[in-house]
């Protein structure tokens, strides 16, 4: 509880006890590099070829969130997580149309290691088991460290390449951020009546995307 009496959300004392890892992955030297126009231009090349991988894969996790937000009894944050799946049929798109402009050939990367644990962590959650709490937290807290992350590209101060806006934009925009705040709301209203167990469970996975998220800036950065 805070002074007025009102109870803090769960979300924002993983935030707290997580500020560190937190700030890790949104305020990634990778991420920054964009931000004050230092950017290796190959890493950002790697990161745009990676992340189009990651992104099929993501394809399939959001699905089974939504699947699993449709057989809950009260499906009112149906429409915002199909927006959400419909929004990455556009993304695709995105990624290759960069991939052309950047002269990158998608068909020939394959996934780096990185990439590929994120894509077995991914598909652990998409399993029939996993609750709707943790897996709507877990869509939650991946697409807010790229809100975060690139939002901070293109706030006041800031020296990203003009080539690059498009990208910052991307996740950085209002809208992006309004989507995150939405899903945002979901998650909290989603552990505060969920049992102890899987919000313990939740808590896990948001760590475990903060640890994928460094090691994916990591990988773009050095193709470890
Ligand atoms: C690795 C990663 N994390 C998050 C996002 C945002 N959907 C992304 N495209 N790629």
């Amino acid at each position: 509880m805070d002074g007025s009496g009102v109870e803090a959300s769960t979300t924002a004392a993983w935030m707290e006890r997580h500020r560190q890892m937190y700030e890790r992955a949104t305020r990634h030297p990778f991420t920054v590099s964009i931000r004050d126009g230092t950017i290796d231009l190959s890493a950002f090349k790697r990161w745009l070829s990676q992340d189009y991988l990651f992104v099929r894969e993501f394809v399939a996790f959001v699905a089974s969130v939504l699947l699993k937000c449709c057989k809950q009894e009260d499906s009112l944050d149906m429409e915002i997580i199909l927006g959400g799946v419909a929004s990455l049929s556009d993304e695709l798109s995105w990624f290759k149309n960069e991939a052309v402009k950047w002269d990158v050939d998608l068909a020939s990367v394959p996934p780096l290691k990185s990439n590929l644990e994120y894509h077995r962590f991914l598909g652990s959650l998409t399993e029939p088991e996993i609750s709707y709490a943790v897996a709507v937290t877990t869509f939650w807290i991946i697409e807010t460290v790229y809100q975060d992350s690139f939002g901070f590209c293109i706030e006041e101060g800031n020296k990203t390449p003009p080539e690059l806006l498009g990208t910052c934009q991307r996740w950085g925009s209002a809208e992006f951020k309004q989507y995150c705040q939405s899903l945002h709301r979901i998650v909290d209203h989603s552990l505060a009546n969920a049992p102890a167990d899987a919000v313990k469970s939740a808590e896990e996975a948001f760590v475990r995307v903060l640890e994928l998220e460094i090691g994916f800036w990591e990988m773009s950065s050095s193709q470890s």
